[in-house]
């Protein structure tokens, strides 16, 4: 595995909040993740609220109703952005679950087919899920986190973070559920395993 390390830094006034962000990445290479740090009083507290979310133009950028990542981000960033210390990870390299935004546009052909995500994948030559918590855990580290608050649903994500001797306490982010998504976010729960990512009770 490559070393991820700082490649640049600047401060950010949102419609969140005020961010310091920091771009990481391999030494040589792209940008992998976005770092989007909420901390107005910076000596003062620790175990931050933290979301590692997954890149997804579909979601994201263009509101898709096909997943649940577009509220996720913006619930996220709106409890970071009122929180005392709050972290947004954005894994730039995650878009997909990690197979690339092609592969996942491919992959969504199938699905219209009928397919589930896990089926849909497959039929496109991809793993299931191919992310790397590893450069997330190292971007924590870097920041000095050592006990977090994760918003997620998925147990993966929890377990990396474990794995890097963080000691993590989860924050459920489920409930936005609509007519288009509500079988992904079953699938997730049955076939990835997902800690009730169609809950009825959205993290407000
Ligand atoms: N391959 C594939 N990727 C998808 C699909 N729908 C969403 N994604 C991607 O899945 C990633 C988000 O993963 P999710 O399983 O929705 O959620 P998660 O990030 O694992 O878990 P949470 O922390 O609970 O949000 C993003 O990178 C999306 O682009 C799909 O049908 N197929
Ligand atoms: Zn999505």
């Amino acid at each position: 595995m490559t070393t991820t390390v700082r490649l640049a830094s600047c401060d950010l006034p949102t419609a969140y909040g005020q961010f310091q962000l920091h771009a990481f990445g391999p030494e040589t290479g792209r940008e992998e993740v976005l770092a989007a740090v909420h901390r107005p009083q910076p000596a003062g507290q620790q175990n931050p609220l933290v979301r590692i979310h997954s890149a997804c133009a579909t979601g994201d950028l263009l509101g898709s109703l096909k997943c649940d990542c577009g509220p996720q981000l913006a619930t996220s960033l709106r409890m970071i952005g009122a929180s005392d210390y709050g972290i947004l990870l954005y894994m730039l390299c995650h878009e997909g679950r990690g197979i690339g935004l092609a592969a996942k546009i491919r992959a969504y052909t199938f699905m219209d087919q009928g397919y589930d995500t896990v089926a849909a994948n497959a039929a496109v030559g991809a793993p299931t899920d191919a992310r790397d918590y590893r450069p997330a855990a190292s971007v924590l580290a870097w920041l000095g986190v050592t006990s977090a608050r994760l918003a997620t649903n998925n147990p993966h994500k929890i377990d990396a973070l474990r794995t890097a001797g963080i000691t993590v306490d989860r924050v459920p982010l489920s409930g936005f559920v609509t007519s288009d998504n509500r079988d992904y976010l079953g699938q997730k729960d049955t076939l990835l395993g997902h800690l009730n990512s169609s809950g009825a009770a959205a993290v407000s």
